[in-house]
């Protein structure tokens, strides 16, 4: 196996990528990023596959970011494991990590940092409503990941994420945009378990209990989609209703929404008009819970990569 090299320093890190830009064959090279936080699973390694396919050169990020964590206990709870990690991200391939420390990222933490950014109104809709704070923080060490881990031109950044973050991609892609950053973000669909469940790193702190009461989240969103699928009205009072009865869930929204605004979409007639997705967050056991699902009126409903 090919160990991926590790750097905990900027510096360490932007030599070394700078050296591996300069050495490779291709004049101009495409650089392959995944940012993570970490306990990394098939979704991540999905993500990996999908870079490694496309890029010359892969990276990825190891990072359990405090600024995005609104409750102490998630962040101290948060699955760690990087010598895992480090084998997982080898066996796939990639070049280079940047697993920097705490004191790295936010020098004095935790005094946070003099200028920050903040992810706007669509920062504050569904998880941002819940978690206060949350999008601010992502938006905040994503936009330092891509300036720590940009390569040097010629060459080019392109950053993969995950559609289960569907509130978080919506808004890096904003970020990009608003900020002209020189970046092209990339996404992949969900990856499921063989039961539906969406694979999270959290999933690790799931009893045997919990995953099954949690299998009604992915239910809930696959009900929706055959509904649309049928051209049968959508029904989201029903899975509402069905959720906020299941046993071990506490449901926080089901909502179904704009893919780009996220803004809720009023089902006209009780059937849906355009592409949608439907949204859920829900705690189940100890930790929060969500998954997304495209509903797309008649043919597939399923989201083609980005
Ligand atoms: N099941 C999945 N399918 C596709 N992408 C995923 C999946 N799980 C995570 N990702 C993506 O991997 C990237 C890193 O996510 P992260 O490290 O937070 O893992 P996570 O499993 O989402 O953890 P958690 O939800 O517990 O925070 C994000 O872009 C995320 O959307
Ligand atoms: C994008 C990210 C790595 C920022 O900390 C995190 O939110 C995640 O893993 O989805
Ligand atoms: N992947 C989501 C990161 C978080 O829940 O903080």
């Amino acid at each position: 196996m090919r160990k991926p090299q590790v750097f905990t320093t900027v510096q360490d890190f932007r030599a070394a990528l700078a050296e591996f830009v300069r050495r490779h064959s291709t004049l101009r090279p495409t650089v392959g990023m995944v940012p993570t936080m970490g306990a990394l699973h098939s979704g991540h390694g999905a993500l990996v596959a999908a870079a490694r396919e496309q890029a010359d050169i892969v990276i990825a990020s190891i990072f359990v970011n405090p600024l995005q964590f609104d409750d102490e206990t998630d962040y101290q709870h948060y699955p760690r494991g990087l010598d895992a990690d480090l084998q997982l991200l080898g066996e796939q391939g990639v070049d280079l990590v940047f697993a920097p420390t705490l004191e790295e990222m936010y020098p004095g933490f935790p005094e946070t940092p003099q200028v920050s950014l903040t992810a706007g109104e669509m920062g504050r809709l569904w998880e941002g409503a819940s978690r206060p704070g949350h999008f601010d923080g992502v938006v905040t060490v994503v936009a330092k990941l891509f300036n720590i881990m940009a390569p040097p031109s010629p060459a080019k950044l392109h950053a993969w994420f995950g559609q289960k973050d569907a509130e978080q991609l919506a808004i890096i892609t904003r970020m990009v945009q608003d900020l002209n950053l020189p970046v092209t973000v990339r996404s992949l669909p969900i990856v499921r378990d063989e039961n539906g469940l969406a694979l999270s790193s959290r999933n690790q702190r799931l009893s045997v209990e919990d995953y099954e009461a949690a299998l009604a989240i992915p239910q809930s969103l696959f009900g929706l989609r055959q509904n649309v699928e049928n051209g049968d009205p959508l029904g989201l009072d029903d899975a509402v209703a069905a959720l906020n009865e299941a046993y071990g869930v506490d449901l926080d929204y089901l909502v179904v929404v704009d893919p780009a605004t996220l803004q809720e979409l009023p089902p006209e007639d009780g059937s849906l008009q355009q592409e949608a997705l439907a949204m859920i967050a829900a705690r189940v056991g100890p930790v929060r819970l969500i998954d997304n699902m495209v509903l797309t009126p008649s043919s597939s409903a399923s989201a083609a990569p980005r």
